[in-house]
């Protein structure tokens, strides 16, 4: 039991069973002994994004115990809910048990959820934050394949420490050929000449176009998609602007691309392009106040995102000739109402959200998000997340024994705290000869608040939540770091954590300037402790540990050692640090096992233990 309950509190340690890609069913009825130790893979791997499988019980069940025979199913189970390519469904499948289910209501989506630790979709699935919340703490990732994260609650998932990954680069390409194709079939009127030529009508005047050579493009979202339709559009002899407020002016000149402000792109140009994502900044970007600011004649294509035009405006502008005509493949409601008056404008060209629909960037888009959700079931961290950092794996695989010696760190601070809860202000120092820049410090800030957290609260905490669970909880962490000579090889020589305004179950642990204060560092790749307070020790943390004050006399080590012997608790590391020779001492004694209430009640008896405390680390 003790290995089950150090997953349940410790995902980032080395004697922590990472129950990666280990599931367990939570329909399993709770009754026999559960004995996760000898069943499952011990891995020392960094798993940042799985939850803690243990949390995937329901309250009330995760105090039973399990049939562990029965319960693990070696599988992780990802919902896709909308149509992916097949090469992406085959490395799902490798991986993990895949649910194809398209179409779902959002009232089945939210019951399918809760069995789910992953849920694919594309543009057509709102994942709203109820999908989180049915979803019980299961769901890790949600992959987007595609760019858009609109119709995901990034607010939601980041809550619900689940990470968002998409794949923004297989449908760019593919953009940008639809834009081009309503580009050039909006100017020559190909739609509505279709129409008509099907309806039997031969009307060679009335669809008489314009060209597109020399005219004036501006593309509005100068990013991936905006780029490759300006290259395209240049090379159809159009003059190209470019408006984006973030993109860097080089990139554009290099490619023969002036970039503009807004105003200047909507006052000169012929044709307009949208390729911006939708933000609150975006959202009805062109309404019936810009409309006006336009040349009469302009030519929009919009193949971002509907809600970045109000489409009541720009019906408006249909018919006021500002606009004189549109070509729409995105849509505020998708689909839009049949009797939609934007639809069935004749000047307007429709396609029903077929931007990223080429066979290439369908398999490309299932391929990149597969392996972003497989990925991030891992435990990786992904390069495509939006809403957690990316760290580089080659950094990952340096910092970790960083990672894990914060996260105890964050740990142990917090159980020194006499009630625990009214922490409000933790500092954190790193040691560290690495220049600013050559030390990413989010990771090891996140798992400081995790061990600082999750002790004292049922919020689970990772990487994506670690910033907002800190917020929320009105926890102010403040990082230093102390620049030290010599040579950077290491990232880290030692890290700090100093929890202010707060009385501790250990005095000892108070520092001179009166906070709670720990101090950690690497030796060998082993998380250790090395000061309590003012004293310094040094006790691995591979397990839990008992901290000792007690006058500084001869015996003493041998009588703490001999209760616990006794008592069968074994000792793996016993240290002793002192301020002056036979004053007090601080005994730091990394034990194997928790030791009863009987165990410490004997060593409270010995006469010259003053204080003493059992930490889980
Ligand atoms: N119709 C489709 O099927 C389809 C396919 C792919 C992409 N898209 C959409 O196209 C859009 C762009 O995709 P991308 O891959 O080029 O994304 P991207 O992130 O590479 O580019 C977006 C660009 O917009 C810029 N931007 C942000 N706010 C802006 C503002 N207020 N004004 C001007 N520019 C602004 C950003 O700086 C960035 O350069 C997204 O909304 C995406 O969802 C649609
Ligand atoms: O943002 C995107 O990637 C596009 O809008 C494509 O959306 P889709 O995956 O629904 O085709």
């Amino acid at each position: 039991m003790a290995a089950a309950s150090s997953a349940s509190t410790a995902l980032i340690s080395k004697q922590s069973i990472t129950l990666k890609n280990r599931y367990i069913n939570p329909s399993i009825s709770p009754n026999s002994q559960l004995s996760l130790s000898s069943k499952l893979s011990v891995t020392p791997s960094i798993s940042l994004f799985s939850h803690n499988p243990l949390r995937r019980l329901t309250p009330a069940a995760s105090q039973k115990k399990f049939t562990v025979s029965a319960s693990v199913d070696a599988k992780p189970t990802v919902l896709v809910a909308e149509k992916l390519g097949d090469a992406g469904l085959d490395l799902l499948k490798s991986f993990a048990n895949v649910d194809c289910s398209y179409n779902l209501t959002p009232e089945e989506l939210c019951t399918k959820i809760s069995l789910c630790d992953a849920l694919i979709v594309r543009s057509g699935t709102k994942v709203t934050r109820e999908v989180f919340e049915s979803s019980g703490g299961r769901l890790k990732v949600v992959g987007r394949a595609g760019v858009g994260i609109d119709n995901v609650d990034l607010g939601a998932a980041t809550e619900h420490g689940c990470l968002v990954v998409n794949a923004p680069t297989a449908n760019t390409v593919a953009a940008a050929e639809h834009g081009i194709a309503l580009l050039t079939a909006m100017s020559r009127n190909v739609a509505q000449a279709d129409a008509s030529v099907k309806a039997g009508e031969w009307k060679r005047n009335k669809y008489v176009g314009v060209s597109l050579v020399g005219k004036k493009l501006a593309v509005m979202g100068f990013g991936k998609v905006g780029t490759e339709v300006a290259r395209r559009a240049k090379g159809l002899g159009m003059h190209v602007i470019a408006h984006d407020p973030y993109a860097p002016a080089d990139r554009a000149r290099a490619i023969g691309v002036e970039l503009v402000s807004f105003d200047d792109a909507l006052a000169t140009a012929d044709f307009i392009s949208l390729h911006m994502p939708l933000t609150s900044a975006t959202t009805k970007v062109l309404n019936d106040e810009t409309f006006a600011k336009m040349k009469k004649g302009v030519m929009i294509v919009n193949v971002a995102r509907g809600g970045v035009i109000d489409e009541d405006a720009l019906v408006r502008a249909l018919d006021s000739g500002i606009v004189a005509q549109a070509a729409l493949d995105v849509f505020t409601q998708e689909p839009p109402a049949k009797d939609s008056k934007l639809i069935q404008h004749e000047r307007v060209t429709a396609t029903p959200h077929l931007g990223a629909s080429t066979m290439e960037a369908q398999e490309g888009v299932a391929i990149e998000i597969a392996e972003a959700v497989i990925g991030a079931l891992n435990g990786e961290l992904a390069a495509t997340a939006v809403n957690a950092p990316m760290v580089p794996a080659e950094v990952l695989i340096e910092l970790k024994p960083y990672v894990e010696l914060a996260e105890k760190l964050g740990r142990l601070a917090i159980q020194l705290v006499a009630g625990g809860s009214g922490v409000k202000s933790v500092k954190v120092s790193y040691a560290t000869s690495r220049a600013p820049d050559d030390l990413d410090t989010r990771l090891l800030r996140a798992m400081i608040t995790k061990g600082l957290i999750e002790p004292i609260s049922s919020t689970f905490v990772n990487l994506v939540n670690a910033d907002f669970t800190a917020k929320q909880r009105g926890l102010r962490i403040t990082e230093e770091r102390v620049l030290l000579d010599g040579s950077p090889e290491s990232p880290l020589e030692s890290i700090q954590v100093q929890i202010a305004n707060v009385e501790s179950k250990f005095a000892s642990a108070i520092s001179d300037s009166g906070e709670i204060r720990l101090e950690g560092r690497v030796k060998d790749g082993i998380p250790h402790l090395i000061k309590v307070g003012s004293f310094e020790v040094d006790v691995s943390l591979e397990g839990s540990i008992i901290l000792c004050r007690q006058v500084d006399q001869p015996g003493m080590i041998g009588r703490v050692g001999s209760v616990l012997g006794e008592e069968n608790v074994n000792v793996s590391f016993m240290s002793v640090g002192r301020l002056a020779p036979r004053t007090h001492a601080v005994m730091a004694i990394g034990v194997d096992e928790p030791p009863s209430s009987q165990v410490m009640k004997r060593i409270g008896e010995i006469p010259a233990i003053e204080e003493f405390v059992f930490l889980k680390s």
